[in-house]
């Protein structure tokens, strides 16, 4: 069976935590594959409103174009409402039964765990691996494995933040998103 990764998220910039992340779950599970799927609406809580899905695409793909093995997956685009990764795992799953599934969540996303909907269920069709986030724990009662990264004290949040106040993003985005960022002139006001 192929194994690959699913790196869920909103992507309000894609930054270099998460393509941090996706390599080092990559290599630490011997996966072949990470997909990126940016989600319509986060279930607990709510875009920017600066950009478009076509734009948090655009920004992932210039963001993944790095890796042969980073992929995208934009599945939940195609959803209008919640993106409830109960759903689309159950999609995913009988529409590639030759693939192994593991869904990469942060420490803030392992904290939130007993909210997700339909949890119980979720966890019997595709395993988690969690990584470290700086400020969030990692315990819980799930069956969750765990890949130690490098802490990363990066967010979208900050990036957004940092470009409405006029400060550097260098080196947090990729070149090529930073540049994009500017041209389309997204997160000034
Ligand atoms: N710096 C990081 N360290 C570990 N995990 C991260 C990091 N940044 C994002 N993630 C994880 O990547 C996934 C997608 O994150 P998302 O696109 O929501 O970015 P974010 O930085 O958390 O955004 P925001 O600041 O807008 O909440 C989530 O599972 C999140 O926990
Ligand atoms: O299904 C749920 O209830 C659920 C609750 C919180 C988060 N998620 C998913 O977890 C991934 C990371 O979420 P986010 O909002 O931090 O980008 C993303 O794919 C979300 O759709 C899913």
């Amino acid at each position: 069976m192929k194994k690959v990764g699913i790196l869920g998220g909103t992507f309000d910039p894609p930054h270099i935590g998460h393509l941090i992340i996706a390599n080092e779950v990559l290599h630490a599970q011997n996966l072949d594959e990470i997909w990126f799927m940016p989600n319509q609406e986060p279930p607990h809580k709510i875009k920017s409103g600066d950009v478009t899905n076509i734009q948090r695409v655009e920004m992932l793909q210039l963001s993944i174009e790095v890796h042969s093995a980073f992929r995208i997956e934009t599945l939940e685009l195609d959803r209008e409402g919640k993106s409830y990764t109960y759903d689309t795992m159950t999609l995913l799953n009988e529409a590639h039964p030759d693939i192994d599934f593991y869904f990469i969540i942060g420490a803030d996303m392992v904290e939130y765990l007993p909210e997700w909907y339909k949890i119980e269920k979720l966890m019997q069709i595709v395993k988690f691996i969690s990584v470290n986030r700086p400020k969030y724990q990692l315990e819980t009662d799930y069956p969750v494995q765990y890949v130690k990264v490098p802490d990363i004290n990066i967010s979208s949040s900050l990036i957004r933040e940092r470009v409405k106040d006029g400060e550097t993003i260098s080196f947090l985005v990729r070149d090529e998103v930073k540049r994009y960022i500017e041209e389309n002139r997204l997160y000034e006001s």
